[in-house]
């Protein structure tokens, strides 16, 4: 196995320009400045729309909102979410601007904490069990509902999860979580099975190359690696999610293209998946390139099944976030404190923070069940054990 090349460069991410505009923006489009390059253009389909004026009430109302978690204090108000309200008796009428934008959002996004996982298996000195164990504990209390434990990988190529089993056995009966583990074959769900895991993970890739560099094999060999993982899964009632990479790009084959990374959701999803994540591994997205790969993985697998791990190498996360929310997706990975990276993708950054990704839902009124105040201790918790800083913005700024 070789390290990959340079990560793909600013120079080869494709251009606006190569992306159909007019997928991307309404042909009813509403305009605010007028211009002819979509900027300014509402581009989810809607009849009508409000003025910037009413938009920029609006938008001071949730702003007010946004600022509240430092004290916990207050809750947020749904009195002008109409996409909150909807189905309830006093409805607020839709009007405007801000009922398109927040058309089709959730009302409550699943977090899935990879800090654990992904957040350490990239860390330069082996982080001590205890710490891993200690972190875990801390990430369930902040209300986390999913915390990705581990990874039952060879050791050879991972040695920062090389105590997979021993993570597992500390972790395995406490209460409030789910704790998935990553398996890539068989021998690695055997050995998470016998340590106790009770679910796992499966991780592909759209691009040939980052399959070869990360798990040894080609796509069609993984996926008859992971239909042999799925089914022994299936016999003990273990639920599989699937993992696909380099849904953006690939540091070595550049843009991978949205139709490859569908057949590798699809096959994923049609073996027995239950939830498939689309990671943007070296973190190139933006929603100019996020939109039409959710759009062709949409085509093939249900919304409902998708989720979305972001990488904020070139700091995009947060707004393909939003697009992702925006087309219907309500399950999000991230990683307290944005550690983390993958050791097959050299220049990758950590994942998206945990706490930017919550402060932003706190923010846009959608309910998480995170306490924002135990999740900046837990950071800090990590950061210190660590020496180094947070990769959450949020978590500097609290700081100040
Ligand atoms: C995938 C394998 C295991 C294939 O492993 P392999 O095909 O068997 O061959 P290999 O040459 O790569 O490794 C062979 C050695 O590993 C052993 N081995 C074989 N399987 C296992 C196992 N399960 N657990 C422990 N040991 C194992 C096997 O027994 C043998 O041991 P040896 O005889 O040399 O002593 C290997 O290549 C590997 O461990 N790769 C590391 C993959 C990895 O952990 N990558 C990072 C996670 S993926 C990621 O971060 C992306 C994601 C999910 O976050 C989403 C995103 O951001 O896009």
């Amino acid at each position: 196995m070789s390290s990959l090349e340079e990560p793909l460069g600013l120079d080869k991410l494709p251009s606006l320009s190569d992306i159909d505009l007019s997928r991307r923006f309404s042909s009813k489009r509403c305009s605010t400045s007028g211009d002819d390059s979509g900027l300014g253009y509402c581009w989810i389909d809607g009849k009508t729309c409000g003025s910037f004026n009413s938009y920029e009430k609006d938008f001071k109302e949730f702003a007010r909102e946004t600022f509240t978690w430092r004290n916990h204090t207050r809750e947020i108000k749904h009195k002008d979410v109409v996409w909150q309200n909807k189905g309830r008796k006093n409805d607020t009428v839709p009007r405007g601007i801000t009922t398109k934008i927040f058309k089709g959002m959730p009302n409550y996004v699943k977090i899935v904490e990879v800090g654990p996982r992904d957040g350490l298996q990239n860390e330069k000195n082996i982080v001590p069990t205890s710490v891993k164990i200690e972190l875990i504990k801390r990430l369930i209390s902040c209300g986390l509902s999913v915390v990705e434990a581990t990874s039952f990988v060879s050791p050879k190529w991972v040695p920062q999860l090389a105590d997979a089993k021993d993570v597992v056995e500390a972790v395995k009966n406490l209460e409030g979580a789910r704790l998935p583990v990553l398996t890539p074959n068989l021998k690695g769900f055997e050995a998470a099975v016998a340590a106790g895991a009770k679910e796992i993970a499966v991780f592909g890739s759209a691009s040939e190359s980052f399959s070869k560099a990360n798990i040894n094999c080609t796509i069609e060999e993984s996926l008859v690696r992971f239909r042999d993982v799925i089914n022994a899964s299936k016999k003990l009632e273990i639920p599989v999610r699937g993992y696909v990479s380099c849904v953006i790009g690939c540091p070595v084959e550049g843009a991978i293209s949205p139709s490859k990374v569908a057949y590798v959701a699809k096959q994923l999803h049609d073996m027995g998946c239950s939830e498939i994540s689309l990671g943007d591994t070296i973190g190139i997205g933006t929603p100019g390139t996020v939109i039409p790969m959710l759009e062709a993985v949409m085509e093939v697998v249900p919304v409902e099944k998708l989720a979305v791990h972001f990488h904020d190498t070139y700091g995009q996360s947060l707004p393909n976030i939003l697009v992702s929310l925006q087309m219907g997706i309500s399950v999000v990975d991230s990683s307290v404190a944005g550690l983390g990276g993958c050791p097959y993708a050299k220049g990758a950054s950590g994942n998206v923070a945990t706490e930017d990704v919550v402060y932003m839902l706190n923010g846009l009124g959608i309910k998480t069940n995170v306490d924002m105040k135990k999740l900046l201790q837990t950071g800090e918790f990590i950061c210190k054990s660590l020496g180094r800083p947070s990769g959450s913005k949020v978590a500097v700024a609290s700081k100040v």
